[in-house]
């Protein structure tokens, strides 16, 4: 039976066309929609007792789910993309993610020909495995910082690779601890006593017979985080190296050079392509970002549907939750950001392979701004995700704390992607960066393009007033670009006049560090709204499919424009009035979605066995599911639990024989 059939039937958009604008294309949803429903099919990857297993057990099920989703993308002769989407749906971080993720990526961006023609054939057949050795026990932001160093050898033509100091050690490459039999290991670089910084280097770290660590090489896991299954099926290692040797063609050479006779070349691409894994990265994660957070969105609106408490008339029934505006005011901005994501990651994608053409043609011009781009989003996204998925578990009450609701191992996955491939706060400031240079150089005559084209007009824009009169006049996209362009370009303006009262810019930029990460903020926010607004330009068919798009975007913008009030009163360009008045937008905006919510999450697409939630499963059929899940536990094996006649009977005995005094 079909619990919330009556909440598809009031959906007034057709949620097959939606399905295929979530998946981007007719045959990017035939794809996801064909894999997804054969790994839900297949018992081997099955997932409902990850929570349960003790580490080890854990691990060793990851290796061997790993192993059968290879054996399954080769029998099933699957494409790349087909693949790559298989190992989405097994939904298990896995030393996997980091081969193809990093390891593979780094050797093609920052290897010469050769040394791709080399590796990339070995590490496709999984004939080695590799990882993204960066971070140090000591350093991980600062990777000018990094303290392993690579020598070179003039004798023997080789790199010595050396971990001068316990805080040189690696520590927290993912897939490193226990898996990988080589490493793309970051190190400084040193020829004739000279350090030239920080350059990637392809180590052999294990044997490829008995997978035993090689001479010289220290390696291990690093332990326990945070959640019970989450990242824990993952071996995020430590490493150390004593003076281990590499052939010198092992340094990836794709930026700079070591010759045989020891000298250092650099080629004409910035020296900043070394960091390019990484931007890589942080693309794939704000695209990956909307899959996390609409798959919260999907468990916690289903189950505000189904919940229900309070208001029951004449004996009818009570109301559902979903219906108090509270929850909808929690619910549906969360609801709008999985689509913003969705958007702004497709719209990224585009811009980081846009930047990638430019660069093999030797144009380096969108470099900064891609790294502005994705640094930003990457934190805008990871923030809002993590955030978003704590508070659907908030919004499922006492239930969404329940391991059986999928919401907290979600959150214990998701969470540490506001920390890796850069911690959000620092990554922030680099985008400060990149928009006081811009501030800086708006009177030299160059042009600011792509995302910062807005500061052209900033004499517009620093006097310009919001002309809204009554509540519909939000739903007007020129207006709300205006609004969102004002107070991203005054914010800006305004650290770049408080910057130039220090002697020492970098002084000034330490001391006004917290107001730079929130007029970054306000032009991260810029790029989303205006990456959906320009979405709804195009041709988007199917029956009110654009409507609701529309109608998710307005909540998007308003929310933001409602939690951040602040920021747009204090540059002046709204009043207090046209505050009020986008307010009453947004419920107005509330009320048109309400029927649609459940339409809304299905057009994710998501199977119950990628959801992992009784609260979030299809039918709705929560309650029985959730009273058998509980006889499920292992602990209710027995009525009599194991240690009660250890250590509860002797305390019940020594209780009454206390009573007795
Ligand atoms: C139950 C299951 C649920 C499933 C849920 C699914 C969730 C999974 C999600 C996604 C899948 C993805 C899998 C990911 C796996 C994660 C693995 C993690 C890996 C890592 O963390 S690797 C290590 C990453 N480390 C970092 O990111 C370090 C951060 N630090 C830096 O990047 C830099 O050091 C810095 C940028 C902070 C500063 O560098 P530096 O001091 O050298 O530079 P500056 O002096 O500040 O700047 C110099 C100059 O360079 C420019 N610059 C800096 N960086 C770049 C760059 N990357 N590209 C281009 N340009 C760059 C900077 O702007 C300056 O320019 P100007 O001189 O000002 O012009
Ligand atoms: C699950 C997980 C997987 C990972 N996988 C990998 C991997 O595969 N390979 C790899 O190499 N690394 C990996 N990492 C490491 C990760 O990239 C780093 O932890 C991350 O870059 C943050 O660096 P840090 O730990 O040095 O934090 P720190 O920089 O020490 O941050 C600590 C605090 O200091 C603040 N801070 C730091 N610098 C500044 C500044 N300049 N201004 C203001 N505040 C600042 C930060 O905001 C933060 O609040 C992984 C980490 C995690 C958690």
């Amino acid at each position: 039976m079909d619990y919330l059939a009556d909440e598809r039937k009031k959906a007034e958009f057709d949620v097959d066309e939606m399905k295929i604008v979530w998946a981007g294309s007719r045959h990017a949803f035939e794809v996801s929609d064909r894999i997804s429903k054969l790994v839900a099919n297949d018992p081997g990857f099955r997932k409902d007792t990850r929570t349960m297993l003790a580490r080890k057990e854990l691990f060793k099920n990851t290796l061997r789910k790993a192993a059968y989703a290879w054996k399954r993308i080769h029998d099933l002769h699957l494409s790349e993309e087909e693949a790559s989407r298989l190992r989405f749906y097994v939904d298990e971080p896995a030393y996997t993610d980091l081969h193809w993720g990093m390891f593979v990526p780094a050797i093609k961006g920052q290897g010469t020909d050769e040394q791709q023609k080399k590796w990339l054939p070995l590490a496709y057949k999984m004939q080695i495995i590799g990882c993204y050795a960066q971070t140090e026990l000591g350093h991980g932001s600062n990777v000018q910082g990094l303290e392993t160093t690579a020598t070179f050898d003039p004798q023997t033509d080789e790199f010595v690779i050396h971990s001068p100091t316990l805080t040189s050690s690696k520590w927290w490459p993912g897939g490193l601890g226990k898996v990988s039999t080589h490493g793309v290991v970051y190190a400084r670089l040193i020829i004739n006593g000279e350090e030239h910084g920080i350059h990637g280097f392809i180590v052999q770290l294990r044997s490829l017979e008995d997978h035993l660590p090689l001479p010289g090489v220290t390696v291990g896991d690093i332990g326990m985080k945070f959640g019970n299954g989450a990242y824990n099926t993952m071996d995020n290692g430590v490493l150390r190296f004593d003076h281990v040797r590499i052939p010198r063609n092992q340094m990836l050479m794709r930026v700079s050079q070591v010759t045989r006779d020891g000298k250092y070349k650099q080629s004409d691409v910035p020296r900043q392509l070394v960091y390019g894994t990484m931007v890589y990265v942080r693309q794939t994660i704000v695209a990956d970002a909307s899959c996390a957070l609409s798959r919260a969105v999907t468990i916690a609106t289903r189950y505000s549907a189904v919940r229900r408490q309070f208001g029951s008339q004449n004996g009818g029934p009570e109301t559902q939750v979903i219906d108090y505006k509270t929850q909808q005011n929690r619910l549906f901005p969360l609801l709008a950001s999985a689509y913003a994501f969705k958007f702004v990651g497709e719209w990224l994608t585009w811009l980081y392979n846009d930047v990638t053409q430019r660069l093999q043609a030797s144009d380096f011009s969108t470099l900064p701004e891609a790294h502005a781009c994705t640094a930003g989003l990457k934190s805008l996204t990871t923030t809002a995700t993590a955030d978003g998925i704590e508070e659907c578990r908030k919004l499922c009450g006492g239930h969404g704390y329940l391991c059986s609701s999928g919401l907290p191992e979600l959150f214990a996955v998701y969470v540490p992607a506001c920390t890796y491939e850069g911690d959000n706060t620092v990554l922030l400031l680099q985008v400060a960066r990149f928009l006081m240079k811009t501030v800086s150089q708006l009177g030299s005559g160059k042009k600011p393009l792509g995302t910062i084209s807005y500061m052209g007009k900033i004499e517009h824009l620093m006097q310009s007033r919001c002309t809204v009169q009554k509540a519909e006049d939000w739903l007007k996209p020129s207006q709300v670009l205006e609004a969102f362009e004002a107070r991203a370009v005054k914010m800006a303006v305004s650290c770049a006049k408080n910057l130039s009262k220090f002697t020492n810019p970098e002084e000034g930029f330490a001391e006004l560090s917290a107001d730079l990460v929130e007029a970054a903020v306000a032009h991260c926010q810029l790029i989303v709204v205006s990456k959906f607004i320009d979405k709804l330009q195009q041709d988007i068919p199917g029956k009110g499919v654009k409507q609701q798009l529309e109608a998710l975007c307005g909540i998007y913008y308003l929310y933001l424009l409602h939690k951040h009030q602040g920021d747009f009163l204090a540059t002046s360009y709204l009043t207090p009035k046209q505050a009020a008045l986008a307010n009453d937008q947004l419920r107005a905006l509330y009320t048109k979605v309400r029927p649609n919510a459940v339409a809304l999450v299905d057009s994710f697409n998501y199977t119950d066995h990628f959801l992992g939630s009784i609260l979030g499963c299809y039918d709705g059929n929560v309650y029985p599911k959730l009273y058998d899940a509980a006889w499920k536990d292992p602990l209710n094996d027995s009525v009599v639990p194991e240690g009660y006649h250890e250590y509860v009977r002797p305390l019940l005995k020594q209780q009454l024989h206390t009573a007795k005094l």
